[in-house]
């Protein structure tokens, strides 16, 4: 009988993104996959392309530390979420499953350990987030991609894997990047990310100093669903309100990235060795762990940091000079790390705890 695997995470790309890279490898290697997300998620969507994958919609709900109406219902959408997954998991018996995080993961994995079922979890940024730790205790081990987050969990459970990294992502063409945004290849290529949700305050500053900025570059701006100006289209400045298959090409072209601190965006921006400017997502819209995730990378030397505190059209300015400026530096520093083979590490956890 073929091995199963099921695959849980949403709510955004970051907690899809490990997934995508890894269920290629499974499907090759002959197994059967599932992915459990929510009825109507991001995840849906973005495991949708892949044929060979059953998707199985659950009912989720949030878990919020603030006070929303929601908050009453969601325990209820989230109960009825564990049955759901318990009923899926009993019947089509995996033998493993593998969590992201986010929300909905939380039920699947409740489901999974009520069926007997080993979990292995993945975290990808510095700090766990609520979901995931929540699901530690009925997880058989955890990996994680900052090596300073095994100390934060439980002894035994924490394995350093490193960032996976969709393989797609490392065979982006410059030239056709280029070609696709109408650019000359004689002028630097400013990519700016306001993570997979968008960042309006990065998308404000850099429309209110467009005209400066294409005085030194061409701009490529991924600013978010519904979040295009079309009265600013014009050449060397490219829109995009999301990107999938360009973005191999849009990584490889950038000369200078500016980003939201999001785990998987910065390692991939590691990876192809592009000098980053972050800008993390502040404490009051999140739990802070993009800020420990861009001092990670500023402490080795990786990037330059603006608070989103600080972000004004000026330090905007003055912070990206300064990443010019120290380009070569940063980028010695990245040709330095060796990052370990983290999908390779995961796949054979995965397949040594499948029962
Ligand atoms: C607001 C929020 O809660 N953000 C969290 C979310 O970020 P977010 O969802 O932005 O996640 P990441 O930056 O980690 O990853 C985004 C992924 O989406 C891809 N991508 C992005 C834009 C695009 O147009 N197309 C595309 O394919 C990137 O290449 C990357 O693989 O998950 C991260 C990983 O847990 C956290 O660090 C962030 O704090």
């Amino acid at each position: 009988m073929k091995k199963r695997i099921v695959f849980t995470g949403g709510g955004s790309a970051g907690h899809v993104t490990v997934n995508l890279a890894l269920i290629p490898h499974f499907l090759e290697a002959g197994w059967e996959v599932a992915y459990i997300g929510s009825t109507n998620g991001i995840e849906k969507e973005l495991v949708g392309v892949l044929a060979s994958v059953r998707y199985v919609g659950i009912s989720s709900g949030k878990l919020r530390r603030y006070f929303d109406w929601k908050n009453v219902t969601d325990p209820f959408r989230v109960t009825k979420g564990i049955w759901e997954a318990f009923r899926f998991l009993r019947a089509w018996k995996p033998d493993i499953i593998f969590s992201k995080g986010g929300f909905v993961s939380v039920p699947v994995v409740l489901g999974g350990w009520m069926n007997r079922l080993p979990v292995v979890i993945h975290e990808s940024d510095l700090t766990p987030g609520l979901a995931n730790r929540l699901s530690v205790p009925f997880a058989s081990k955890v990996c994680v991609t900052f090596p300073e987050t095994v100390h934060r969990l439980p002894a035994s459970k924490g394995v350093y894997v490193g960032a996976v990294i969709r393989s797609e992502l490392l065979n982006g063409s410059r030239e056709s990047g280029i070609s696709q945004c109408g650019f000359t290849p004689r002028k630097p290529v400013l990519l700016v990310m306001g993570g997979s949700l968008g960042a309006r305050r990065i998308n404000e500053v850099v429309r209110s100093q467009l005209q400066a900025l294409l005085t030194d570059y061409q701009v490529v701006h991924i600013c978010g669903k519904g979040q295009r100006d079309e009265s600013l289209q014009q050449a060397g400045y490219r829109q995009y309100e999301y990107v999938t298959d360009e973005m191999p090409d849009l990584l490889a072209m950038a000369d200078l990235v500016v980003s939201r601190a999001g785990s998987n965006a910065i390692f991939e921006c590691l990876a192809l060795r592009k000098p980053m400017l972050l800008i993390p997502l502040s404490k009051t819209a999140s739990r802070g762990d993009q800020i420990l995730n861009a001092r990670s990378f500023e402490k080795r030397g990786f990037c330059e940091v603006l608070l989103e505190e600080d972000l004004s059209d000026t330090t905007f300015l003055q912070a990206l000079k300064k990443l010019r400026e120290n380009r070569s530096d940063l980028l010695r520093c990245m040709k330095e790390d060796t990052q370990a083979d983290a999908l390779t590490q995961v796949i054979s956890l995965l397949k040594n705890t499948a029962s």
